[in-house]
């Protein structure tokens, strides 16, 4: 039987919709929510997700600063950056697009925003939190994201085998930390696998949700996947289109055989990818919220 196609995009409207409620409370006691975005450069898919960013604010209420600057800017320039929409009071989140140019230190420039505005939850503080379970840092986008998508397709990781492939400090380390967390919704036992791991397949076939988020177009097979497991795909590879025109998008898993195989899977585009977004919007308001 063909798996169940998890609607990222749905489910996002979902989160979205709870956001917007909590704008409009926070618009009516005179508060406007701020996310600023800075963007170094002008790699095209970064350029997508910042415009993607400044138009779901805009939908719900919240105040945007985009901030572009060029490819070849300095650190002290992007330093100097944060340093002022740190001192913004309209400004209650900050992210930097990843990645920036090589000129620039990323985690120079994380350490540099203030953890209360640290919205993409990547400060080695609020990473901390979420190690040790702490609820008043940030919730990590992408991660989380995933969290919810199980959660409303009605997929409870509590007791299962979850295997993340993949070790990023933006997807596989925090999306293991937030599965094997000893809290509703969560409660699995985790296994990651990554880049050194022989015989990957051998940890997926096993893994009653697996999570896929190691960047190479289509690594998961149909012969990886446990028949009627969960396979969130967190992969966006841009690949070039057989019939020209505009880039092909594929996740990391080749959807036409885990559909066959898995219980449930999301697609790409339209699953994981709405809900980094939603995540992202949720957290801007969460520290406005906050904010006294
Ligand atoms: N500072 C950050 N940088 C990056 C993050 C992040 O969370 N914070 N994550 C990714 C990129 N990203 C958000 O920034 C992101 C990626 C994809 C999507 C999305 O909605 N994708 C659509 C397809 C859109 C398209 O490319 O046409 C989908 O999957 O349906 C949103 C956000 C790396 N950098």
């Amino acid at each position: 039987m063909a798996a169940k196609i998890i609607d990222g995009k749905a489910i996002a409207a979902e989160v979205n919709e709870e956001t917007r409620r909590r704008v409009e409370a926070l618009r009516a006691a005179g508060r406007i929510p701020g996310l600023a975005v800075v963007l170094v450069g002008d790699d095209p898919a970064s350029q997508v997700y910042v415009n993607a960013k400044a138009k779901k604010c805009a939908e719900l209420g919240i105040h945007s600063d985009k901030r572009v600057l060029p490819a070849d800017a300095t650190m002290e320039q992007v330093l100097e950056l944060i340093g002022e929409l740190n001192r913004d009071p309209r400004i209650d989140g900050i992210l930097v697009q990843s990645p920036p140019p090589p000129q620039i230190d990323e985690e120079k420039v994380i350490a540099a925003i203030d953890p209360a505005k640290d919205v993409d939850c990547f400060s080695e503080r609020n990473v901390g939190k979420l190690l040790i379970g702490k609820e008043d840092g940030f919730r990590p986008c992408t991660p989380w994201g995933v969290m919810l998508l199980l959660e409303k397709s009605g997929i409870d990781p509590a007791g299962k085998h979850a295997v993340v492939i993949g070790r990023s400090n933006i997807v596989g380390k925090p999306m293991a930390a937030l599965l094997m967390q000893k809290a509703k919704g969560a409660n699995a036992t985790v296994t990651v696998v990554h880049s050194g791991t022989p015989d990957i397949a051998r940890f997926t076939r096993d893994a009653d949700i697996l999570i896929a988020a190691i960047g190479k177009p289509e690594f998961v097979r149909g012969d990886m996947i446990k028949p009627g497991a969960a396979v969130i795909d967190v992969g966006i590879n841009r690949t070039p289109n057989p019939a020209g025109g505009r880039d092909k998008l594929v996740g990391d898993v080749k959807f036409d055989e885990a559909v066959e195989v898995a219980g449930a899977v999301t697609p790409v585009p339209g699953g994981v990818g709405p809900m980094t977004i939603a995540v992202l919007m949720s957290n801007a308001v969460t520290a406005c919220e906050r904010r006294k």
